[in-house]
C-alpha cells in the first residue's frame, strides 16, 4: 500500500492549476484521487475525466469537478495504473475491465503518466492480455483467437453468475498469448472486427512512468 501512496504523491506533483486530468481506473488511482481531492479543498483548480463509472463515483464523491471529453477533448494529463509495464514502457491495462475508455482518454490525453508499485515492472509483459468484446461476435472471436494459437477466457463475475459487462456494456475476457515478445504485432493482431479494444497500451502511448517503492517513487521518463 505504502507503494501505491508513493507513487501516487509523485503524480500530484505534476498537477497544476487549470488542469483537464483524465483519469484512469484502479486501486492506485483511487489514491490518487484521494490525493487530488484533498488539493482540490485546499484550493487547487482542476477539472477530471473519468474513465469508468468507479473513478466517477469516487471522483464525484469526493466534490472534484468533472467533465467528459465532449467539453473537453484534449485533456492536459492522464493518470493512470496498469497491471504490467515491460522494459520499454509498453503496458497491459484492463485488469479491471476498463480498458477501452482507459485508452480512449489516455490517447487523448496531451501527455500521459503511468502510476504502478515495483511490483508491476517485467522485463517483458507475460499475464493474459484483457480484451473488450461485443456480445455479439464472442463466437467469432473465439475461433480467431483459437486459429491464432492463443486461448480466449471470458472473465467470471463476482456476486452473480455471469461474464463480466464492461462500462459500455460488453463482455470482458483474457487472450492468453504467453510471454510477448512483440506488443506492437501482437496489439495488431489482436484488431479482430468485434474486439472493441485490447488492453496492450503500446509505449509510444506513454510519456512517463512513476513507480512507487517502499522509500519513495521514481519517475521513469521516455
Ligand atoms: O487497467 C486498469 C483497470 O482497467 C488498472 O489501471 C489496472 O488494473 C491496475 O489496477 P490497480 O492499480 O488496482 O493495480
Amino acid at each position: 500500500m505504502i507503494e501505491k501512496v508513493n507513487c501516487a504523491k509523485k503524480a500530484i506533483e505534476f498537477i497544476e492549476d487549470g488542469m483537464v486530468i483524465g483519469l484512469g481506473s484502479g486501486t492506485t488511482v483511487r489514491v490518487f484521487v484521494e490525493m487530488l481531492a484533498e488539493k482540490v479543498r485546499e484550493g487547487l483548480d482542476v477539472a477530471v475525466i473519468p474513465s469508468s463509472i468507479d473513478s466517477h463515483m469516487l471522483a464525484a464523491e469526493r466534490g472534484l469537478t468533472v467533465m467528459s471529453l465532449l467539453e473537453c477533448p484534449e485533456p492536459d494529463l492522464c493518470v493512470d495504473g496498469a497491471d504490467q509495464v515491460d522494459s520499454e514502457f509498453n503496458l497491459i491495462k484492463g485488469g479491471g475491465g476498463a480498458l477501452t475508455r482507459e485508452k480512449i482518454v489516455a490517447s487523448a490525453s496531451k501527455k500521459f503518466y503511468v502510476i504502478v508499485d515495483e511490483s508491476k515492472m517485467v522485463e517483458r509483459l507475460n499475464m493474459p492480455v484483457p480484451v473488450e468484446i461485443l456480445e455479439f461476435a464472442y463466437g467469432f472471436v473465439n475461433r480467431k483467437i483459437g486459429e491464432m494459437g492463443y486461448a480466449l477466457k471470458l472473465r467470471e463475475g463476482k456476486g452473480k453468475l455471469r461474464p463480466v459487462i464492461s462500462d459500455n456494456g460488453n463482455l470482458i475476457a483474457d487472450v492468453d498469448a504467453g510471454v510477448i515478445e512483440n506488443p506492437e504485432d501482437l496489439e495488431r493482431e489482436l484488431k479482430i472486427p468485434g474486439i472493441v479494444e485490447n488492453g496492450i497500451f503500446l509505449a509510444e502511448m506513454v510519456n512517463g512512468v512513476i513507480v512507487g517503492k517502499k522509500d519513495g517513487a521514481e519517475v521513469l521518463k521516455r
